[in-house]
């Protein structure tokens, strides 16, 4: 569903991705792990749109994605859960929602809403209060059903553990597989190495601007390498 090959980005005349190559399939949770700073927002943002890539190609159901400008990219069905979650505060629950599924005019917005209200509940509860009020649980809960509201087919992930206490972050991965049973394909970037793999089909180390590893999420929890450096086992 997703190719990324050789892609390159940089910040002014740094290079910050230095070729990386992965790939996404239709139903699968794909997550990049590494360290603070490794390089993964970035290669989150090159995906839609909003940072350039230096050389290299991303190809997104057949069809090349670096021409395609960053407004363009949800129609084609890649939505992005930021970095930060980046909810609007001011704007009620429901305002928010309303705002992920501004490309559509039809009656399915209303069911969608519903869905989403289904999948997050503590949502529903809050829909007219400012989002700005949610606890950063509620917001990241928030961020995620925004970008489902764009009817994507794959979610890029930034981060949702980032900031929430383990019981929380617990909720949220599971939140996680619950996309990907409504069929949504995922890429999740994390620095939480092992709640992210726990939950994935695949990982991709990611350090300095490399991919340096790769395999089946299983794989890499049992390797002795990535048990040292990420999972402190
Ligand atoms: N706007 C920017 N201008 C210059 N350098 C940047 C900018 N944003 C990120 N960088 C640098 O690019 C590198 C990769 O950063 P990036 O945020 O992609 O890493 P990350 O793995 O997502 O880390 P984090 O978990 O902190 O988000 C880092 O060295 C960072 O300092």
């Amino acid at each position: 569903m997703l190719t990324v090959e050789g892609l390159r980005s940089r910040y002014g005349r740094i290079e910050v991705l230095h070729g990386i190559d992965l790939e996404v399939q239709s139903g699968e949770i794909v997550t990049v792990v590494g360290a603070n700073g490794a390089g993964k927002t970035t290669l989150l943002r090159c995906l839609s749109g909003v940072q350039p890539v230096s050389s290299g190609t991303i190809t997104f159901r057949g069809e090349a994605l670096v021409p395609v400008p960053a407004y363009r990219r949800l129609a084609r069905g890649l939505a992005q859960s930021p970095e930060g979650r980046q909810i609007f505060t001011n704007l009620t629950v429901e305002e928010n929602l309303r705002l992920g599924a501004f490309l559509f005019a039809d009656d399915r917005v209303e069911k969608d809403m519903d869905d989403a209200f289904r999948m997050f509940p503590v949502l529903k509860e809050k829909r007219n209060l400012a989002a700005g009020g949610l606890s950063g649980g509620q917001q990241q809960m928030l961020a995620m059903a925004r970008a489902l509201m764009g009817r994507p087919s794959c979610l890029l992930l930034d981060e949702p553990s980032m900031g929430l206490a383990p019981i929380i972050v617990a909720q949220i991965f599971e939140v996680v597989k619950g996309i990907r049973d409504l069929g949504v394909t995922t890429l999740l970037v994390e620095q939480n190495a092992f709640g992210a793999l726990k939950i994935a089909d695949r990982g991709y180390v990611m350090e300095t601007g490399h991919i340096t590893m790769s395999g089946g999420a299983e794989e890499l929890i049992a390797d002795p390498r990535i048990r040292e450096a990420y999972l402190g086992i």
